[in-house]
């Protein structure tokens, strides 16, 4: 009697098909288990509405913390230093984490990709957005009409079926359409992110020395290269990927679970969705630092990169040396960092993969499947019919109980399950993704923050035998100097050294104060040891290296031409390697022609190569088409051509035989260009009227040079030199005959 009141109280009490559901399992329950239960589902009853509003509050406070984190994380100072560093010398990076550090990355790097609301990638970008949206309304309406097919294929209605077949196929039209776009869209963001990143960082990187200072002066980037080429493409792609795979399971989940919950009821939604939280956050705690892990292994891949540049571009001398054992041996050792690191991320990502795999795909789908059967599985239990029909709102109940109408609920709600799962899924997987997301993004903005450091000249370099807490002090002078910042002025036409120190970007003090004095027509030599510093002062001079003290005077850059020992040839022409830095255009506009050119090489004896490499349009690889001395000539047809105020001539002719040195040199001042020498030969000295003579010490000489007079005196201190010479060896001689005659 009291189970048979227990029974219809129970079932009078459910009101809806989630408590049907637990009948059976009631009805084997203990007397005073029962009467809690029931008591427990009375108050369910009663208080029905109250509940679900509770759970919609839940849902909505869960949605507001969520807000909350992630603003936190926007604001939260980084915490924890990684161990990320770009060398064992320059400042230790922090590795990519989610952080506020992530979040300015981000927004300095967005500005640059995204120029503007306006902007072409903005347009774009709405667009994708559009297309999203409408993709998955187009997947509900799939998910109802697979629902139809099915049910009318379960009710034998074959004509039902076919109008159901002719709607898919329907369908199928925008849908195809739609992701085709999708997928072009996401092509062309990426494109446009690189391009914008790529014009921002060659401007930069191409300006005010910036890649000479970055490679030269500056520890903290070994291979700007690389993260120009690479990383910045590698950042642009995950970029358009990570908003793809943000963006649409955001609104999947929205508008899948907005459906499920008038299908399914809040409140079962409600139970996969702390399943899947809880879930999703054990999820998190286990994931390895990917971020991290990225910008490492882009370093390594870096490193790898300039070993195998560097091959290339010493081939000749390392291949003379026979030094391809040792080079195999660093590019091995380097392949080997990298493969090691790789193989680590492979290791962590086989039990993340499978945990996560597990959780989305497995245990999210069982969850998904159990909350639609329960509807299914409720309806077919005894007793239920009777009080489920007033009480199950949406689905089921208009079509009774017939087997077609749980069918093509059943396949919806699976659909829209699976749909919603995938869509939570994907959110979980980039997780991952915005995690190496942010590894590329900290390569990139350091990238973006060394280059503008090192344009506005803050470098940061380890300095020889001294630590940054020595030049702290005041009483150490080097240190002092190298604290110190000099002034550069523009002269009308002199070059002036007023105690200006010459200091390597090493901290190396060469010369404590350097002073000379050249006005125009007044050749300079400078001559010393090796390592003395006599090239240093050219790169002082051509604003290579910073002016640590004193004042240095000197025209404007362009009335100064350089020619080194080894001559830059660039990608081109010929006639581009006689007339560089300028272009055909800049030839035409100072209405110089090839006849002229061709005369500029034949002052060089060189007219004869237009010919032999096949006229002025021919493009080589000029650095191994051409001899040493063949290179010195062309540079000195440079000159020629660009006819500067000063030229600065660095062992420049080294290579090619003294008449032709003469003739180079008489023309060169016979175009009124004023000399600054470095050479070892006694043969310039008659070209020179001053000398700069370093000692190697620190110390310096500077004075008139009458090259007469030098000569001859040098010839007779060789004299004096050799008499003294043959005088120690008769002495000696003397000395032996002495000890041989007092043996006898
Ligand atoms: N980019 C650089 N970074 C660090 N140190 C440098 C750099 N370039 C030159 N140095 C150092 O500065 C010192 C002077 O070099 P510099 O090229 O001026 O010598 P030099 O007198 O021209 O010698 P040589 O006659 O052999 O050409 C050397 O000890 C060299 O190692």
């Amino acid at each position: 009697m009291a189970a048979a009141v227990n029974h219809d109280l129970l079932v009078g009490a459910a009101t809806d098909k989630i408590h049907s559901a637990l009948y059976k399992y009631v009805l084997n329950l203990k007397h005073n288990q029962l009467a809690m239960l029931a008591k427990f589902v009375v108050f369910y009853a009663k208080h029905q509405k109250t509940v679900k509003r509770s759970i919609l509050a839940l849902i909505f406070l869960g949605v507001i913390e969520r807000i909350h984190k992630v603003v936190r994380l926007m604001t939260a100072e980084r915490k924890s230093v990684a161990t990320v560093s770009d060398n064992g010398k320059g400042r230790t990076r922090r590795g990519a984490q989610l952080d506020k550090q992530f979040f300015d990355n981000m927004k300095q790097l967005i500005a640059i990709a995204i120029p503007g609301l306006f902007s072409k990638e903005a347009g774009m970008l709405v667009t994708h957005t559009v297309l999203l949206v409408f993709r998955t309304f187009l997947s509900v309406v799939v998910a109802s009409l697979d629902g139809e097919i099915v049910s009318s294929l379960v009710r034998l209605q074959g004509r039902e079926f076919l109008t159901g077949i002719a709607k898919w196929m329907t369908m199928a039209v925008p849908a195809t359409l739609t992701n085709s776009l999708l997928n072009y869209l996401q092509t062309m963001l990426a494109i446009r992110f690189r391009q914008n990143l790529t014009e921002h960082v060659h401007k930069m990187y191409l300006a005010n020395n910036t890649y000479y200072a970055v490679g030269n002066l500056d520890d903290r980037i070994k291979n700007a290269d690389q993260l120009v080429a690479v990383d910045i493409t590698k950042f642009s792609n995950s970029l358009a990927e990570i908003y793809s795979n943000l963006a649409k399971p955001t609104v999947d989940a929205f508008v899948y679970n907005i459906q499920l919950a008038k299908n399914l009821g809040i409140e079962s939604l409600f139970g996969i969705m702390v399943i899947v939280q809880m879930s999703s956050g054990m999820l998190r705690l286990m994931a390895p630092p990917f971020g991290q892990l990225a910008a490492q292994e882009q370093r390594l891949e870096g490193e790898f990169y300039s070993t195998h540049s560097r091959l290339i571009e010493h081939a000749e001398e390392i291949a003379l040396y026979r030094g391809h054992e040792t080079e195999k041996l660093t590019i091995t050792k380097k392949y080997l960092r990298l493969v090691r690191h790789i193989n680590r991320i492979c290791r962590l990502n086989v039990f993340y993969n499978m945990s996560e795999d597990f959780i989305v795909k497995y245990f999210w789908g069982a969850a998904g499947l159990s909350a639609c059967a329960i509807p299914v599985f409720a309806d077919r239990m005894p007793g239920a019919k009777r009080t489920v029909a007033d009480t199950v709102g949406s689905v089921a109940v208009a079509a009774g109980s017939s087997i077609g109408a749980h069918t093509k609920n059943f396949v919806t709600n699976r659909r829209l399950l699976l749909s919603a799962s995938d869509a939570f899924a994907r959110l979980m997987y980039s997780y991952k993704e915005i995690v190496e997301l942010a590894g590329y993004a900290e390569r990139v903005t350091g990238l973006l923050t060394v280059f503008s450091e090192v344009s506005s000249g803050q470098y940061i370099k380890a300095r020889v035998g001294e630590s940054a807490e020595k030049s702290q002090n005041p009483d150490d002078t080097e240190a002092n100097i190298v604290n110190q910042r000099g002034e550069t002025v523009e002269s009308v036409d002199d070059v002036e050294f007023i105690d200006v120190p010459i200091v390597s970007p090493n901290g190396d003090v060469l010369v404590r104060k350097l002073n000379f004095h050249v006005k125009p027509g007044r050749h300079l030599l400078i001559v010393g040891p090796n390592g003395c510093g006599k090239s240093s002062m050219f790169r002082i001079l051509g604003g290579l290296w910073p002016v640590y003290g004193g004042t240095l005077r000197k025209p404007s850059m362009s009335q100064i031409f350089y020619i080194p020992q080894r001559p830059y040839l660039p990608i081109g022409t010929l006639r581009d390697q006689v007339i560089y830095p300028d272009c055909a255009a800049d030839m035409a506009a100072k209405s110089t022609t090839d006849a002229d050119l061709l005369a500029i090489l034949k002052i060089v004896q060189l007219n004869h190569i237009v010919e032999r490499e096949g006229g002025w349009d021919s493009v080589k690889a000029w650095r191994d088409a051409l001899s040493g001395g063949d290179k010195q000539r062309i540079a000195m047809a440079r000159l020629f051509y660009h006819r500067p105020r000063y030229a600065i001539m660095d062992e420049c002719t080294s290579a090619v035989s003294m008449d032709i040195e003469k003739i180079m040199y008489t023309h060169a001042t016979s175009l009124g260009i004023t000399l600054l020498t470095v050479s070892h030969r006694q043969s310039l000295w008659m070209y020179h009227n001053y000398i700069l003579q370093y000692d190697g010490q620190g110390g310096y000489l500077f004075s008139k040079l009458d090259p007469e007079r030098r000569i001859a005196l040098m010839e007779e201190k060789q004299q004096i030199e050799q008499e003294l010479a043959a005088i120690g060896d008769m002495e000696a001689r003397l000395q032996e005959m002495e000890a041989e005659a007092a043996s006898y």
